[in-house]
């Protein structure tokens, strides 16, 4: 599915470098996101382009929220952006003219120098290679995943609708792209715009450069990923998802979380996807999805919300749970070729957790030592929490992280007590050598 490119040490310095940026913002308290203003030339070209039929906001900024957060404190702070120069995103909807606005928060490489601009059919057409299969990253519910180069350099991912997503799903979805366009997080995968074309429905999204936590912990993206990389991917995670349930304008129930939804930067933090998507998805028999009024992927969806079909932040934090022991174990969460007692990975771990023998159900990939161990056997209490049968029981996705923020640190001072300075950036402290960080090359037309 994936052409590569090869590793280098270039790239591992390059990573590192990226690396002490991205903790170094996250100690300030001060989150990157590019916050970019519209141009006197962004709203000609958009008035000019009224050929296609563009859902998408009309203005990102009004309003909407960045979350700091804040490593030292283990606090969230938000604050309201004010670079409100635009007209009601309302006036935008169902518009035939293309008043589409967007920032790009950088997904490194090339999409640090996006600018704002706005796109057409016809350009996400020329984006993709006239919709090339060498230009195919993936393939989901919803449809088919381009790889897009826009006129200026920049790259997004492009989501091509099967013809026969649910079209129901889809004027609500449509609803609520003035929202979810809004959001910006540095953990979250930046939504662009919907656009329609005929038949064609596309969604726009930030492109995310290494591939997906499962391909990671199926060992599909070169070395596997160690302890520290592990806990650094989960909290970013529950960063997001925090963000979503508490600091946007009205909760987000993200609905699908899973580790092929987890996106990976080229320094190895983690980006969510596809919030607000889930109930986009086709509803094909064969598919993970369970299509009968509950939406999720089968051995993730909360077994509150399968009996009562109420969905809630809590069910979220039972899959984020079931995220959790994946990350432990390395397994899917359901695994139909083991034998009867290992299928349903949680039941498994959390089984050999309770017996204290969490050690057993740790990725046998991972390096065995009293800090991983130690680290290993606290993530699975966390799990225990999340995955509580009532959601009453379970843990807010805040404290996860918060709980996350403590393992990691615990794990850190027990592993290296006595770092030199810049040694939690070293390969040294990864844990390994020089990585293989393969991922697709973009073909043009
Ligand atoms: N923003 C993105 N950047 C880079 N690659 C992406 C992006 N979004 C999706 N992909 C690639 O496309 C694949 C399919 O993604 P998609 O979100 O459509 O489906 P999924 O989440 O894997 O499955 P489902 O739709 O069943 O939930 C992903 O596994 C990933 O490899």
């Amino acid at each position: 599915m994936k052409k590569t490119q090869g590793s280098s040490l270039h790239q591992l310095n390059q990573r590192k470098r990226n690396s002490v940026l991205q903790d170094k913002s996250a100690g300030n308290g001060t989150e990157s996101h590019n916050v970019k203003s519209h141009t006197a030339l962004t709203y000609l070209k958009s008035a000019v382009k009224g050929i296609f039929t563009l859902f998408v906001p009309g203005q990102r900024k009004t309003g909407s929220k960045v979350v700091e957060n804040d490593d030292r404190m283990n606090t969230y702070k938000v604050r309201e952006l004010s670079t409100s120069t635009d007209s009601s995103s309302d006036s935008n909807k169902g518009s035939t003219k293309s008043n589409f606005s967007h920032s790009y928060a950088s997904s490194g490489g090339a999409n640090s120098q996006l600018g704002p601009g706005n796109f057409s059919f016809e350009e996400i057409y020329k984006a993709t290679a006239k919709f090339s299969p060498d230009n195919k990253i993936g393939e989901g519910g919803f449809g088919t995943v381009y790889k897009g180069k826009l006129s200026d350099g920049s790259l997004v991912a492009i989501k091509r609708a099967k013809k026969d997503v649910q079209n129901k799903h889809l004027s609500e979805f449509k609803n609520e792209i003035n929202t979810l366009s809004r959001i910006e997080h540095l953990n979250l995968v930046r939504l662009y715009g919907y656009l329609e074309h005929g038949d064609e429905k596309i969604i726009v999204v930030e492109y995310v450069s290494n591939g997906t936590l499962r391909e990671h912990l199926d060992g599909t993206r070169g070395q596997v990923l160690e302890i520290g990389e592990r806990l650094d991917i989960a909290i970013d995670v529950a960063h997001a998802v925090t963000y979503l349930h508490m600091y946007t304008d009205h909760p987000i129930i993200h609905r699908d979380i899973k580790a092929s939804n987890i996106l990976i930067t080229d320094n190895f933090r983690a980006k969510v996807a596809d919030f607000g998507f889930a109930r986009l998805a086709a509803e094909d028999p064969d598919a993970t999805h369970i299509s009968t009024k509950v939406k999720g992927t089968a051995g993730y969806v909360d077994p509150d919300y399968l009996r009562t079909h109420q969905l809630t932040e809590k069910s979220d934090v039972y899959s984020f749970g079931v995220l959790l022991v994946e990350m432990i174990t390395g397994r899917h969460p359901v695994e139909p070729k083991r034998q009867l007692s290992e299928r349903v990975t949680i039941r498994w771990a959390m089984q050999m957790w309770k017996q204290g023998e969490a050690v057993v159900a740790m990725d046998p990939r991972l390096r065995r030592s009293p800090a991983s161990n130690k680290a290993i056997e606290k993530v699975f209490r966390l799990a225990h929490q999340c995955l509580a049968p009532s959601r009453k029981s379970r843990i807010s996705m805040k404290s996860c992280a918060e709980v996350l923020w403590g393992i990691r640190k615990e794990f850190r001072d027990k592993a290296f007590p006595n770092p030199p300075l810049d040694f939690h950036h070293s390969a040294d402290f990864l844990g390994r050598d020089v990585r293989k960080n393969k991922h697709k090359s973009f073909v043009s037309a």
